[in-house]
């Protein structure tokens, strides 16, 4: 079922605690929205359940965000039954030997991989706890999705900050830049270091943004969604 009247550069992550809770949000959200996240929150509370709910009776795609990481037989093997499902994205971690086994497990599918980078919760600062290598984060999310495009991915995430950098890269030709860690102007920025507005990521070459607090924590979400939205109509 088409959404004439959805712009599916937004994405809304449903970060709510239930299926239940999911459902109302999308039914308050009705055509305005067409894309949707179910992450790892609503994973014990329905969200299998629900992708598939959204998908098939109210026609919505759905960006499953599992941020997988093993072993390549182990993610392969995940893959391979996620791919059951009638789904759109999928992501992974950004390791070459992940990707290409989420590849290979999604392999006969309409399931685009997708290669989370360096999450956008992190700073430098963060980085160094984890004990990851010297440099820019930008310069590190350019390399990792450089690596991450070469193993086959049909994607990455990465913040807002670092989309133009990413879309120069002559790898990232025909694949997505997909953008969580964004806020409209003047918006609460809870854990998320490294943000942009919904316009600045869709300029400098984002294909999709991800919004979740900014929407389904609003009093209202369906006019803080219209807003995202006619920002994006100007851009
Ligand atoms: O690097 C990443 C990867 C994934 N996310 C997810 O996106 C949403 C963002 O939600 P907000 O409420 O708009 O901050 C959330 O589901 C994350 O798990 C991310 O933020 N950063």
């Amino acid at each position: 079922m088409p959404h004439p009247k959805a712009d599916d550069r937004l994405i809304v992550a449903l970060d709510v605690p239930n299926a239940l809770a999911g459902l109302d949000l999308a039914s308050r959200l009705g055509d305005r929205v067409g894309f949707y996240k179910i992450g790892l929150g609503l994973l014990t509370g329905g969200g299998l359940a629900l992708a598939n709910e959204l998908k098939q009776d109210l026609g919505k795609r759905i960006f499953l965000d599992m941020k997988l990481f093993d072993i390549g037989a182990t993610v392969e093997a995940a893959v391979r039954g996620i791919a059951q499902y009638d789904l759109d994205f999928l992501t992974v971690h950004g390791d070459p030997h992940v990707v290409r086994a989420a590849k290979e497990g999604a392999a006969g599918k309409d399931l685009k991989i997708l290669a989370v980078t360096i999450l956008t919760s992190l700073d430098r600062a963060d980085l160094d706890a984890a004990l990851i290598r010297p440099g820019d984060i930008p310069e590190i999310v350019a390399e990792r999705a450089a690596r991450a495009f070469a193993a086959g991915a049909d994607g990455v995430i990465a913040s807002p900050q670092e989309a133009a950098m990413i879309r120069a890269l002559p790898e990232a030709a025909g694949r997505l830049i997909v953008t969580p860690g964004v806020r409209p102007a003047g918006a609460a920025l809870g854990d998320q270091k490294r943000v942009a507005t919904p316009a600045r990521a869709i300029t400098d070459g984002a294909d999709h943004i991800v919004v979740g607090r900014p929407i389904w924590q609003a009093e209202d979400p369906a006019a803080a969604a219209e807003a995202v939205l006619a920002e994006l109509a100007g851009v």
